[in-house]
C-alpha cells in the first residue's frame, strides 16, 4: 500500500519552519576559575549559535552564557545565567586568559562607511575602541575564526601577559590609480598601472582573502604592528603566541606558483613557523613536505600538537597527530595514518581542525572530535603511549563535537538524526582512570518520536570488489518515520554525500528531518572512497570515480529495496557537488530507476571543469591521475575526465532533473550546471534549473537553502505521479 507523504506546500513549509528553528552551536569558551568565599568554585561558559532566520533572510549569531558549580572534578550544580542576545557586527571576539578584559574586532559603519574597530572591554567598560581602518596598516581582518572547525587563516589571539592581540588580516594594498589621473601625470614613466592587475584569491569561500598578514596590537601602546620578515611565498594564519610570548607560531601556506582553492583542501603544502620577535628571524619549525594545520600549545607550553597530512593527493585524508616539542626542537608521530581499522575498531583521525583548546590540564592527553565511520565520536589520546581511547562510543548519540576544553572542563554539542544539537558539560577522567565522563546537561533537545535511525553496513558484490583494496565494508544511515503500518510502502530519497571524500555522520540534519516528517524515507551513502574508514578505503575510490562509487549507492539502494518497505516506483535521488555527480550518474547508468534528481552545484564535466575550478588538482587526482602545477593535460587524460563524467551518460537518462546552481561558486563552476541543462534540454528530457544569486558552492545561504530544499520536495512529489 502506497504511502501518503505530505504535498501541500504551506504545510511542508510550515513543518521546515518548525524544524528549522532549532539552532546549531559555533562555539564555547569556558571561563576562568572563581573560588567564592565559602570556597565553592565556579566557572562561565560563553556559548554562541546560529539559526536560520527565514523572515530576515539571513543566519542569526547570538549567545548565552552558562554558570557551572564544580569542585575541578565534577560538576556540583549549572544552569543559565541570562537569556539570549543577539551578536550583531562582531567580527571576532576573545576574552582574555584572566578573564579580565574581551577583545571584540567589530565593523560598523560610520557616514556610510563600512569601517573596524578593535575594542578593548573591561568589566562594564569600553576601554578602547581602536579604528583599524583609519589606521590604514592592513586590509580587512579575516573573519574566519569565529567557528573554529570553519577556521583557516584567521585567529585573535591574546598574548599571555595579556598586554597584546595577535590577529590575522589582508595585506594592505596601494590605492591603484588610472594613468590619466592628474596625480599621476606627472609621476615618473613605468610606475603603476595596477588599477586592473588580477590579485590571487584562495578560492571557493575565500575570495576576499589573497595576501594575509600578522598583527599585533601593543593594547598599551595603542599600536599595531604588521609582523615583515616571513618568507616571501607563504601566507601565514592560525597564528598563536609561543611560551613566555617570545614571539609567534603560525601556519604558513605555500602559495607560489599559484593559489589552489583551501576550503576543505587540508591537503595544501604548509609548514610550521616560528617567528621570533625578539630576534626577529622566522624559523620553519615543520619539514615543508607535508600539510599541517591546528597547531595547539599545551597547557604547560612544553608541547604543539598538529595535524598532518600528505600533499595533494585526496582532498580529504586520514591524518597524523604530530607532537613539536619546544624545548627539545624534536617532532613526534603521536597518532599515525590507519589504512585499515584494527581489532580495536579506530579507524584513524579524520578532523581537519583540532578545538580551540584540547589538551587535557595535565598536558599528557588531547582530545578531539573525529568521524569514525558513520558517527562522530569523542577519541582521548595519551600522548606518551599513543593509545586511544573513545570518550563517547557506547553512547546511543550519533554524533558529538568538542567545543572546548579548559582544565578538563569539556563543553561539547551532541545531536543525532532524530535529535537537534544539545549542550553538556563534564569533567575528563583522571588519566588513570576508568570511569566514565559524568556529562551534565545545559540545554537540552527533545527526540522527535516521529523519526527513527540506524546504521547500515555493506560489503560490495565479489564483482565490485577494488582489486588493489579488496574487502573493503562500507555504510548507509536509514532514516524514516517511526511506527509506520507493515503494509505501507514508503517513498525513498537517496542522498549520497560530496567530496568524495567526506562521510555522513548520524547528527541532526534538518532535511533529512523534514523529508521523514512528510513521510520519506532516507537513504544516506557513506560508500568508498568516504573518510572514517581507514585511508586504504579513500585511495580505492581515486581513478574510479563514476563506476565504484556509482556501484556503492546503487548497491545500497537496492539492498533497501529488498527489504520490501520501499515502494520502488517511489525512489528518488539528490546529491551536490560529488554528491550531484552521483545523483547524474546514477540516472544516467540506470535509466528509469530513479523517478526525479535533483542536483546542487553538480560536477557534470570534469574535463570542462578542470580549466576553471578553485580545485583543478581535484580534477586529476579523482580521476586517477598525478597533478602538478607546471602539467596541463594530455588527450588521454582530458579523454578520461570525460569518460568517467555524468555527461557521457546523457543521452540514456530519462529522468526529470532540477538543477539548483549559485551563481558565485567557485568550486563547481556553475557552468557545469548550465552545460547539463542543455543536455537534457535537448534530449526533451524534464528539466529546471534554479539560480541563486549570492550563494556559492554551499548553497547554504538561508534564501538558497530553503527555497531549494521546497522546490526539491515538490519536484519529487510531482515526478513521483509521472
Ligand atoms: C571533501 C571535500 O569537500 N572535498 C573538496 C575538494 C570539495 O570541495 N569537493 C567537492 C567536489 C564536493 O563534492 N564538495 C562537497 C563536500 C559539497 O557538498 O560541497
Amino acid at each position: 500500500m502506497d504511502s501518503k507523504v505530505m504535498s501541500s506546500p504551506g504545510e511542508i513549509a510550515r513543518v521546515y519552519k518548525e524544524l528549522s528553528l532549532y539552532p546549531s552551536l559555533s562555539r564555547a569558551d569556558v571561563g576562568p576559575v572563581i573560588t567564592s568565599q565559602y570556597g565553592g568554585k565556579y566557572s562561565n561558559i560563553y556559548t554562541e549559535w546560529s539559526q536560520r532566520d527565514l523572515e530576515r533572510n539571513e543566519n542569526v549569531k547570538f549567545c548565552r552564557q552558562y554558570i557551572v558549580f564544580h569542585d575541578d572534578k565534577s560538576v556540583v550544580y549549572s544552569g543559565a545565567s541570562g537569556n539570549c542576545t543577539e551578536i550583531k557586527g562582531e567580527v571576532l571576539s576573545k576574552d582574555s586568559p584572566s578573564g579580565d578584559m574581551k577583545a571584540v574586532v567589530r565593523e560598523s559603519s560610520v557616514k556610510g562607511e563600512d569601517k573596524q574597530f578593535l575594542e578593548v572591554w573591561s568589566k562594564n567598560i569600553k576601554m578602547k575602541s581602536i579604528n583599524l581602518s583609519a589606521l590604514k596598516k592592513h586590509g580587512k581582518v579575516y573573519d574566519d575564526a569565529s567557528c573554529y572547525y570553519l577556521t583557516l587563516f584567521g585567529c585573535l589571539v591574546w598574548s599571555h601577559s595579556e598586554t597584546h592581540l595577535l590577529y590575522v588580516a589582508e595585506k594592505k594594498r596601494p590605492k591603484a590609480e588610472s594613468f590619466f589621473q592628474k596625480s599621476r601625470i606627472y609621476r615618473p614613466a613605468g610606475a603603476g598601472g595596477e588599477q586592473f592587475v588580477f590579485h590571487e584569491d584562495w578560492g571557493e569561500a575565500l575570495g576576499d582573502k589573497s595576501c594575509p598578514v600578522l598583527c599585533i596590537l601593543d593594547i598599551e601602546g595603542d599600536f599595531v604592528s604588521v609582523l615583515d620578515g616571513l618568507p616571501d611565498d607563504i601566507s601565514p594564519g592560525q597564528a598563536f603566541w609561543a611560551p613566555g610570548d617570545t614571539g609567534v607560531v603560525f601556519i604558513g601556506w605555500w602559495h607560489e606558483p599559484f593559489r589552489l582553492g583551501l576550503k576543505y583542501c587540508p591537503n595544501r603544502r604548509s609548514a610550521l613557523f616560528y617567528m621570533d620577535l625578539t630576534g626577529g628571524k622566522c624559523e620553519q619549525l615543520s619539514s615543508g613536505k607535508t600539510s599541517v594545520c591546528s597547531p595547539r600549545l599545551s597547557p604547560d607550553q612544553c608541547r604543539i600538537a598538529y595535524l598532518e597530512c600528505s600533499v595533494y593527493g585526496p582532498h580529504m585524508q586520514c591524518s597524523k597527530l604530530c607532537m613539536y616539542d619546544w624545548y627539545t626542537k624534536k617532532t613526534s608521530v603521536v597518532v599515525d595514518v590507519i589504512k585499515r581499522p584494527g581489532k580495536d575498531g579506530f579507524t584513524g583521525i579524520y578532523s581537519s581542525q583540532l578545538s580551540p583548546q584540547c589538551w587535557s590540564a595535565d598536558s599528557q592527553r588531547i582530545i578531539f572530535a573525529c568521524p569514525q565511520r558513520s558517527r562522530k565520536d569523542l577519541l582521548m589520546v595519551d600522548i606518551n603511549t599513543g593509545s586511544i581511547n573513545s570518550l563517547t562510543a557506547k553512547s546511543d548519540i550519533g554524533s558529538w563535537c568538542l567545543l572546548n576544553i579548559e582544565r578538563d572542563l569539556m563543553v561539547v554539542s551532541c545531536s543525532s538524526p532524530n535529535c537537534p544539537p544539545s549542550l553538556w558539560v563534564g569533567f575528563l577522567p583522571g588519566i588513570d582512570s576508568q570511569e566514565n565522563v559524568d556529562w551534565v546537561t545545559l540545554e537540552d533537545s527533545e527526540k522527535l518520536q516521529d523519526v527513527d535511525w540506524q546504521i547500515l553496513t555493506f560489503t560490495p558484490p565479489s564483482e565490485d570488489d577494488n582489486s588493489q583494496y579488496s574487502n573493503l565494508e562500507f555504510d548507509a544511515l536509514l532514516i524514516k518515520p517511526k511506527e509506520v503500518k507493515d503494509e505501507v510502502k514508503l517513498p525513498l530519497i537517496v542522498t549520497p554525500h560530496g567530496g568524495p571524500h567526506s562521510v555522513i555522520v548520524a547528527e541532526w540534519l534538518l532535511s533529512s528531518a523534514v523529508l521523514c516528517r512528510m513521510g520519506f524515507a532516507v537513504l544516506l551513502v557513506n560508500y568508498r572512497g568516504s573518510i572514517g574508514y581507514g585511508e586504504d578505503s579513500i585511495y580505492s575510490l581515486l581513478g574510479n570515480v563514476g563506476t565504484q562509487d556509482v556501484k556503492d549507492v546503487q548497491f545500497a539502494v537496492e539492498s533497501v529495496l529488498k527489504s520490501g518497505s520501499i515502494d520502488e516506483q517511489k525512489v528518488a535521488v539528490s546529491g551536490g557537488s560529488h554528491g550531484g555527480f552521483l545523483a547524474c550518474h546514477l540516472i544516467g547508468q540506470y535509466p528509469g530507476f530513479y523517478k526525479a534528481c535533483v542536483a546542487r552545484n553538480p560536477v557534470i564535466n570534469m574535463a570542462s571543469m578542470i580549466g576553471s575550478t578553485d580545485i583543478p588538482d581535484w580534477c586529476m587526482v579523482e580521476a586517477g591521475f598525478v597533478f602538478n602545477t607546471d602539467c596541463l593535460p594530455d588527450a588521454a587524460e582530458w579523454e578520461k575526465m570525460l569518460n568517467i563524467s555524468p555527461i557521457k551518460y546523457v543521452s540514456q537518462v530519462k529522468t526529470p532533473v532540477l538543477l539548483t546552481i549559485g551563481e558565485d561558486d567557485k568550486r563547481v563552476p556553475n557552468k557545469q550546471g548550465i552545460e547539463y541543462y542543455k543536455a537534457l534540454k535537448a534530449r526533451q528530457i524534464p528539466v529546471r534549473l534554479l539560480w541563486y544569486p549570492g550563494n556559492n558552492h554551499s548553497l547554504s545561504k538561508v534564501d538558497a537553502e530553503s527555497d531549494g530544499f521546497m522546490n526539491m520536495v515538490l519536484w519529487m512529489i510531482q515526478h513521483f505521479s509521472d
